[in-house]
């Protein structure tokens, strides 16, 4: 061979070996999507197993071989050992992405993709056909038992996995397929950078819903301008990372694992039914039972007979029949809220155990403003626990009396004339907060992203004028920072429990002033003036409220729009937020006066988008606790302190123990719960109580840092 063909081999050789091994020094999403993705994608799955001619070699009539050691895919067996050997579960399985709260998707993976990945995966990648013609190297295609990960394995791999597989390498830090904050990261980092091979369309709508402020750059665009990365990243990563200034901080914000090179946050995903995806086996039976569904509508069709999204291809029949499995991508810091398309369409939620384990579903009753029945929810000996405990309350702040309104203090308002208390510790209380969160796609109760249950009673013409429960504080005169738009925290779903029986007529339903009722067309709807004047006419007001008043009004309006009747264990779901944060002025509502002699009593539970006020971490406006402070009017913010509660497990009658900030639940401290750290004052006083009773009592004392065990 002459010294200009070994000097070429030479070269050729370099090359390929810088190839294949700059993924592990260079960005190879870059490499991947902007140069050749298909191309690279293949090689790397392959590199392990490329054996290279020598030098030498080339002279040798036999060839000998040398194996090139490289890198290993060091996530390649842990992965197989969840998705199994044999099958990868998500063959012939297309993701379809959806942005939060969104029954349209964003992205679709395309099954022509899909094919042209399958289809040539015999033959060598355009490079390693190259060196093979040159005699540079020889590529491995030896028997797929002997060689378990050779060129067959990326055969059998989905492009899904390929995609999962390449990500979760790019983490500088060691990933596990078992967290759910790891999951999101390679989860995100897949769908948002592997495009290409995954998705048809790089440049999907799964970009930021909301208006950017052309003053405060996105920090993305940042990083985009320094390392001109970002034009390789599909705009999901922008819509999971919201930007610092739209990410309220959660409870657990600390454990999120940022994207690989941009350190961007990461998505969460969910099902349909707000199910948290919190691990790759998670996916991979979720990828199983979308399989084994029988798919009834077309891929790519909205059908609106069809709730199931467990499409089958209409080109496909048979063993080769396509599935659909849609996630719902939700940015980071924010909460999963449903997707409904189309009035009377149903949720089944398996995963919420009801009362005696019957199954839990919801039944859209309206899009705007998105309210849902929600069946089997709770039972009579529930809500009769409920009230039974809320007339027995003494407490001045829990025990039932006219209700007030606004962000802070006991207002008395002529337009909410009904009664309420809290009930914070209760044991029905507590199941059925813990019943609320799981329906709303929470994997964990938090109790600080809720209020104490809230139960209502309405004697004869008492009422409730339609408001928000999102509280507005428009000029942010409080310390605590509401603009859930933002950064800040507020009421984002109310879940509204009835507990009384009322017939057509009786009054007491929940209206929603926006809304109509389900199933009347546009011609049908009654206007204010004909729905009063229908209502005088009917005389049921007569002698019970006055003309031309606000509750007259309300009764008026229950009977021509949008208005939930109640009865004994019907409960409903009802969005105060959109899934950006910002508020939803559909969701007005109230309750309207009843008109019979029989009281109406419900509940109800508020969630926050995050931590709300009163809890550690709750987000603050800092120039109104500046202000507060140079004002002196919060002494205790310089007797701060900070307390952790402890559970020795030494005693066994507090094994079941619970904290309480005077009569407010505050969190578990049993023996299988953490320690409580919390901020808290001098002179605060701290409750445990055990079945309710009050156990034992702590006063907070003048030490900085102070611990209480029990
Ligand atoms: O009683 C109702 O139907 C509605 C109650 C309500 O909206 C509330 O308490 O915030
Ligand atoms: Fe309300």
């Amino acid at each position: 061979m002459s010294t200009r063909a070994k000097l070429g081999g030479i070269c050729l050789l370099s090359y390929a070996i810088g190839v294949l091994l700059s993924p592990y020094f260079l960005p190879t999403d870059f490499l991947t999507v902007n140069v050749a993705p298909l191309f690279i994608d293949k090689l790397l799955l392959s590199a392990q197993h490329i054996s290279i001619n020598s030098d030498d070699a080339l002279n040798n009539e036999e060839n000998d071989v040398v194996e090139l050691e490289l890198p290993p895919m060091k996530y390649e067996a842990p992965y197989k050992q969840i998705i199994g050997d044999d099958d990868d579960p998500f063959h012939g399985v297309d993701i379809v992405l959806h942005r939060n709260g969104e029954p349209d998707p964003c992205m679709r993976q395309q099954q022509q993709q899909q094919s042209q990945l399958d289809g040539d995966a015999s033959s060598f990648t355009l490079l390693e056909k190259m060196l093979e013609r040159m005699g540079v190297i020889t590529v491995d295609n030896s028997d797929d038992e002997a060689a378990p990960s050779t060129a067959s394995n990326k055969e059998s791999m989905s492009p899904l996995s390929q995609s999962i597989l390449r990500s979760t390498e790019q983490f500088a830090k060691p990933l596990s397929f078992d967290s759910k904050y790891d999951l999101d990261a390679t989860l995100t980092h897949a769908f948002a950078t592997n495009t290409q091979s995954i998705f048809s369309n790089a440049q999907s709508s799964c970009g930021p819903t909301w208006e950017q402020d052309p003053t405060k750059p996105h920090y993305l665009d940042q990083v985009n301008e320094n390392y001109n990365l970002l034009s390789s990243y599909s705009s999901l990563l922008k819509y999971c990372d919201m930007g610092i200034d739209r990410t309220p901080i959660q409870p657990d914000h600390n454990n999120l694992v940022r994207l690989a090179q941009v350190k961007s946050l990461p998505c969460t995903f969910h099902t349909r039914e707000g199910l948290r995806v919190t691990s790759l086996s998670m996916l991979v039976e979720l990828a199983r039972e979308v399989k084994s569904d029988e798919g009834e509508c077309e891929v790519g069709d909205n059908n609106e007979e069809s709730d199931q999204q467990t499409c089958t291809s209409g080109n496909d029949s048979g063993d080769n029949a396509r599935k659909e499995l849609h996630l719902y991508a939700v940015s980071a810091g924010r909460v999963f809220m449903f997707a409904p398309k189309h009035v009377g369409e149903v949720f089944e939620l398996p995963h919420v155990k009801g009362p005696q384990g019957l199954p839990v579903s919801l039944e859209v009753m309206s899009l705007t403003p998105r309210v849902f029945d929600i069946y089997n929810f709770f039972n009579r000996d529930e809500s009769a626990a409920i009230v039974d405990k809320a007339l027995k309350e003494t407490s001045e702040t829990h025990k039932m009396k006219r209700s007030s309104t606004g962000a802070s203090g006991y207002n008395l308002n002529s337009k909410r004339t009904s009664e309420n208390g809290f009930d914070t510790h209760g044991k029905e209380a507590q199941i059925v907060k813990r019943r609320c969160m799981d329906i709303l796609g929470f994997d964990e109760y938090e109790e600080s992203l809720t209020d104490g249950l809230q139960v209502l009673r309405y004697n004869k013409t008492t009422g409730y004028f339609p408001h928000l429960d999102w509280i507005d504080d428009p000029r942010k005169k409080e310390e605590h920072n509401f603009d859930s738009a933002g950064i800040g925290s507020n009421r984002f779903a109310t879940i509204l429990l009835y507990m009384s029986d009322l017939e057509a007529g009786d009054g007491g339903e929940t209206l929603f002033s926006h809304g109509w009722p389900a199933g009347q067309a546009e011609e049908e709807h009654v206007q204010l003036d004909d729905a009063i004047d229908a209502l005088r006419a009917s005389g049921d007001v007569e002698g019970i409220l006055k003309r031309d008043s606000w509750e007259e009004k309300m009764v008026a309006n229950c009977r021509s729009r949008l208005a939930v009747r109640p009865h004994s264990s019907r409960a409903v779901l009802f969005y105060s937020q959109h899934p950006d944060g910002s508020v939803d002025q559909s969701s007005l509502h109230g309750g309207c006066p009843v008109i019979t002699d029989q009281p109406k009593w419900a509940a109800n539970l508020w969630a926050w988008n995050s931590i709300r006020g009163g809890f550690p971490g709750s987000p603050k406006n800092e120039h109104v606790v500046e202000k507060n402070r140079a004002a002196n009017k919060s002494p205790e913010n310089d007797q701060q302190k900070h307390a952790t509660f402890i559970n020795d497990k030494s005693d066994e009658s507090m094994r079941h123990a619970q904290l309480f900030f005077q009569d407010t639940f505050w969190g578990n401290y049993g023996f299988d719960d953490p320690p409580l750290g919390i901020n808290t004052f001098k002179g605060h006083k701290w409750h445990v109580r055990v079945d309710g009773e009050v156990i034992k009592s702590f006063t907070i004392g003048r030490d900085k840092k102070q611990e209480f065990h029990i």
